[in-house]
């Protein structure tokens, strides 16, 4: 008897309300696994956007029982949605994705009565900086961690089926309390957002002449800053003790630096008291971001990346991409950066770690230059 390539513990069929870029996502990564998916949204355009995408199709009355449901709709409506479902499907385990945790757990706990039972909560930590079915893919939760939140009255099985349900789309199940939980993604996740956006905000007014400066590191702290603006403004009120907390002791260093740029704006780069704060304030950011996995040596990234000087020509992209097709090496993702008024661009081509090599030599060979970043 021969077992399938990825055996999968999922019971379907799955239904997967709000099929936006999580619920589309993990539509697809379960559709890819051989997992019946269900789609519902309250918008019918963005259900066949995700049905169109490859998904799932659509539910309908009548249609054969969920054994799970996901709620990826926005965190203000989460509970609603859960509660509505729990009713719908009385034998279905029920789960959400939503980004902070005690509001829903909170109004589960006091409005489900005994339906709560079926529910566990859950946050995989996986997004991108767009919305919509449009900017889904199904290795989303690929090696991200995945939180799972039961609450006490969770049943044994409807925990279990929410950790097989992260580990089948790749995700790596961990489990914690929704406040701990709301207390993490504050400092993680609700405060870089914050960050980005306040960064990016400064920019609004930048003459073109500063803007066509901008480098890699403005680039690497703003990326976030392109996000959902209704959808981040729902997460963070709903974290809103959390995240204030976080920002208040971020101010406090801010006024630190603030406090020594004044004094050597004030007496000349050499005024005693302010070189020592900002020296401090960056070993502190070296301390922390040697802390992040991934970073610096900590877990491995999921994609290699291989950096290629282009010239701004017609046709150069598409002979890198040809000639990365004759490496035989498959693109995951690309990604173009130039800066205005250059005549050259660089194209990052990311790919599985083992092919970066190989692929750097064969690109070498065809006289491509590689840029070390
Ligand atoms: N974007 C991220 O990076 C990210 C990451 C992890 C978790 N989350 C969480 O996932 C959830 C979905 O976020 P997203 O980024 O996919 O948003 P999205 O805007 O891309 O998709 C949300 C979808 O929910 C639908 N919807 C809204 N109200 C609904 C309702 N009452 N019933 C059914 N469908 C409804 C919308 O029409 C939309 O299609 C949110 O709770 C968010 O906090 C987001
Ligand atoms: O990578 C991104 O674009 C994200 O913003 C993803 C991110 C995060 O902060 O890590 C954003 C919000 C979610 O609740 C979970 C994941």
């Amino acid at each position: 008897m021969s077992l399938p390539e990825n055996p999968v513990a999922t019971v379907g069929p799955v239904k997967i309300v709000g099929t936006g870029l999580l619920g589309a996502s993990l539509g697809l990564a379960l559709s890819a696994a051989g997992i019946r998916v269900q789609l519902a949204d309250s918008s019918p355009s963005a259900l066949a956007l995700a049905r169109d995408l490859g998904a799932g199709t659509p539910a309908c009355p009548g249609g054969p029982e969920p054994a799970l449901v996901v709620v990826a709709a926005p965190p203000d409506v989460t509970a609603e949605v859960v509660r509505e479902q729990l009713h719908a499907h009385p034998e279905a385990v029920v789960t959400d994705v939503a980004s902070v945790k005690v509001p829903v757990v909170a109004e589960i706990v006091q409005k489900a009565g005994e339906n709560a039972a079926r529910y566990v909560g859950s946050h995989p930590m996986a997004g991108r900086e767009r919305s919509g079915a449009a900017a889904a893919h199904g290795d989303l939760f690929a090696g991200r961690p995945w939180v799972i939140v039961p609450l006490e009255s969770s049943r044994a099985d409807a925990v279990l089926a929410v950790r097989q349900l992260a580990a089948d789309v790749g995700g790596a199940p961990l489990t914690l309390g929704a406040a701990e939980h709301d207390d993490a993604v504050a400092l993680v996740s609700h405060l870089p957002q914050l960050a980005a956006s306040l960064v990016a905000s400064r920019l609004r007014g930048a003459p073109e002449s500063a803007l066509g400066l901008a480098g890699q590191g403005l680039r690497d702290v703003t990326r976030i800053a392109a996000s959902d603006p209704q959808l981040w403004a729902t997460i963070l009120v709903g974290n809103a003790g959390p995240v204030a907390h976080a920002l208040r002791e971020m101010r406090a260093e801010i006024d630190t630096v603030l406090e020594a740029l004044e004094r050597a704006a004030a007496d000349g780069p050499d005024a005693p008291g302010s070189t020592g704060p900002l020296a401090a304030v960056v070993a502190a950011g070296n301390s922390g971001v040697s802390r992040i996995p991934g970073k610096h040596g900590g877990a491995p990234r999921r994609y290699a990346e291989v950096t290629v000087l282009i010239p701004d020509e017609p046709g150069a992209l598409a002979r890198l991409f040809g000639d990365v097709g004759e490496a035989g090496v498959n693109i995951e993702d690309v990604q173009l950066e130039h800066s205005a008024g250059q005549r050259v661009g660089l194209a990052v081509v990311s790919v599985l770690p083992s092919a970066a090599a190989p692929l750097e030599e064969a690109l070498t060979e065809k006289g491509w230059r590689l840029v070390a970043r």
